[in-house]
Formats: structure tokens, C-alpha cells, sequence
């Protein structure tokens, strides 16, 4: 693959491609591709979705840019409290993987198009049943519900779960989230309002949340994250993007490296991955993953190597987004 100069420029001497399948449909996508980029610090990955466009995914490049060129901060720990994450399933299959990788955090996501309130308290009732009275459960409506709706569905949502640790972006406006945020006892984490938003600190400045959401890509990088932490001053919970253990690794490495930690993380999302890069895969074991780079193993990115035409678009891609970066 060609590299743009802008990149070699800065020590990039490897480029790979790959598509993995996911094991249930996530997002709408059901297969998670991207580009691994080798530097003088070690590999990163830049894989921003296909519906973001070449400015927002310029921010998802500087990240792994950063990555690969720069070390990473310092840990303050060793291991990572992860949730499980509960993709819109139906409660059998809720129940199933709610075991996986013996989370004591899930996060259930909820409000997809065309899915009843019933679906998703059934879905969070199954986890429940499946954790355990001491689990902590939080959903995520990715900005689905009006401010009617949520303030509708969050106490059915409350009760189904057996109390709600925090709903993740219930509205897509601040004004709406600072008024459920009002109205009810659930705390409220800001995700889209903090990863899409030109200014990602508004949301704390306007009161319109109790903890934020942080992902490595689409805001910029570990470094950026630490600084955006700081000046907000309320507790933040890593999330992936559905990353390999290449990208998962770098949230792992914000996580050890953040002052407070006082939530779960949600970067135990390569199980929804049909394989992973890393040898061995980055999978939960009692709830914590393991802090440190991973490199991918060459024969994890020949078998997952994306084919001509996709690697010939994320060539594309890869140009447009370094000549903004
Ligand atoms: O936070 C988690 O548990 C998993 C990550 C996750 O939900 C996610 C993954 C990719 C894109 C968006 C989101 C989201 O939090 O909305
Ligand atoms: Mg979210």
C-alpha cells in the first residue's frame, strides 16, 4: 500500500488493511475493518466507520498517528476493569453472553430502530438474571429517544434492569439530556455529545452529564484524552470502537493512565469479533484486561488481510484523511 509522504515523513513504514467479521451485527456493520500503521513507537490502528467523513475521521488519523510515533503515558495500574457489552439480542442470546469474560458490569444497548420498549426490558432483565443482584448494569441509546421518549422509557428501563448504574446518551441534544438529567435519579454519561461534538467539553460545561464516554480515535488520541479529562473534572469511562487489541490497547493505556477510574471500561469488545489481530486475543478474564502494546501477529494479519478492492479504498481513504491531518 502506498504510504503519503506526510506520514513516512513521520517514520510510518508499514501500512496493513483488514476486515474481520463480527459475531453479531453491531453498529449496523458486521464486519470491522481498518489499517494498522507501524512507526518508531510501535503499531496503532486507524479504523474510522465508513459513514464518517474525511474531516472527522482526520481526528481518528492524528490518534494513530500519536500512537504509533510516540510512547504512551505512564500506567497507574496493571489490569482494566471492563463491562461486558450486550449488543440489541434477544434475551436468550443476553443471557448467554453476559457470561463472557466474567464481567461484573454489562452494558446493554438499547433503542434500536424498529426494537420495542419490551424488547429491551426483556434484554435487561435476561442480563440481570444472568449476573446476579451485585452486577452493575447501564445501557446505551446512542442519542435514539426524544426527551419525551427517554424520560418515558428510562424509569421502565430503571425498574426491568433492577436499577440502572448510568443511561449512556438517552437524547442527542444537550438541553435534553440536561433535562432528563434533572428530572431523573439515573445518571447520565455523555458519549456522541463528547466523541462528535466540535467542542467535547460543552457537555460538562452545560451540566447535561455526570461522567463522559472517551474514545481513543475519534477524539484524537491517548494524550488528548488525558488533557480533555482533566479539564472537564468529572470521572470518564474508555470505551472502544470496536477496535482490534491493536486499537483496544491504546483505551487500555488512557485507562491505566487516568487519575480516577471509577467505572468499568468498555473495552472488552473484541469478543464481538470473530478473531483478533493480537496473539492471544484481548479477551476479559475475571472482568480486567491486561495493560501494555500490542503488537499484531503476522500470521493473525495475513489470515484477517482485507481483500484488493477494500484495501484499494481504505489507500484512498488513508490519503484524503493524512492530507487534513
Ligand atoms: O462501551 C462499550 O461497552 C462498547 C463500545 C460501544 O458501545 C460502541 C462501539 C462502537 C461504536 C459506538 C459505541 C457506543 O458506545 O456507542
Ligand atoms: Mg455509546
Amino acid at each position: 500500500m502506498h504510504i503519503p509522504s506526510v506520514l513516512r515523513e513521520r517514520g510510518i513504514d508499514r501500512v496493513a488493511a483488514f476486515s474481520i467479521p463480527m459475531t453479531t451485527r453491531f453498529r449496523r456493520i458486521t464486519e470491522r475493518d481498518g489499517l494498522l500503521l507501524h512507526g518508531p513507537a510501535g503499531w496503532a490502528e486507524f479504523s474510522p466507520f465508513w459513514d464518517y467523513g474525511t474531516a472527522e475521521s482526520a481526528a481518528w488519523l492524528r490518534a494513530a498517528l500519536a500512537d504509533a510515533t510516540a510512547a504512551r503515558p505512564a500506567p497507574l495500574r496493571e489490569e482494566v476493569e471492563v463491562n461486558v457489552t450486550i449488543p440489541v439480542v434477544p434475551p436468550v442470546l443476553a443471557h448467554r453472553l453476559a457470561a463472557v469474560g466474567g464481567a461484573r458490569t454489562a452494558k446493554v444497548k438499547v433503542a434500536d430502530p424498529g426494537v420495542s420498549l419490551a424488547e429491551d426490558a426483556a434484554r435487561l432483565e435476561a442480563v440481570r438474571d444472568a449476573m446476579g443482584p451485585a452486577a452493575r448494569l447501564r445501557i446505551d441509546a446512542n442519542a435514539a429517544w426524544t426527551r419525551e421518549e427517554a424520560l418515558a422509557a428510562l424509569p421502565v428501563l430503571d425498574r426491568a434492569a433492577g436499577g440502572l448504574e448510568y443511561a449512556e446518551q438517552p437524547c442527542a441534544e444537550l438541553e435534553d439530556l440536561a433535562a432528563v438529567r434533572r428530572a431523573l435519579e439515573i445518571p447520565i454519561a455523555a458519549d456522541e455529545s463528547v466523541r462528535r461534538a466540535e467542542d467535547p467539553l460543552r457537555v460538562a460545561r452545560a451540566e447535561a452529564a455526570d461522567l463522559l464516554v472517551m474514545k481513543v480515535q475519534p477524539l484524537g488520541g491517548v494524550q488528548r484524552c488525558l488533557d480533555l479529562a482533566e479539564q472537564a473534572g468529572l470521572p470518564v469511562v474508555v470505551s472502544s470502537a470496536l477496535e482490534s487489541g491493536v486499537g483496544l490497547s491504546a483505551g487500555i493505556a488512557l485507562a491505566a493512565a487516568l487519575p480516577e477510574l471509577p467505572y468499568a471500561c468498555g473495552l472488552g469488545t473484541a469478543t464481538l469479533l470473530t478473531g483478533d489481530l493480537v496473539e492471544p486475543p484481548l479477551y476479559a478474564s475475571g472482568g480486567m484486561l491486561p495493560v501494555g502494546r500490542r503488537d499484531p501477529a503476522p500470521e493473525l494479519l495475513e489470515r484477517h488481510a482485507a481483500g484488493v478492492e477494500l484495501t484499494a479504498r481504505w489507500e484512498e481513504r488513508l490519503a484524503a484523511c493524512a492530507a487534513q491531518s
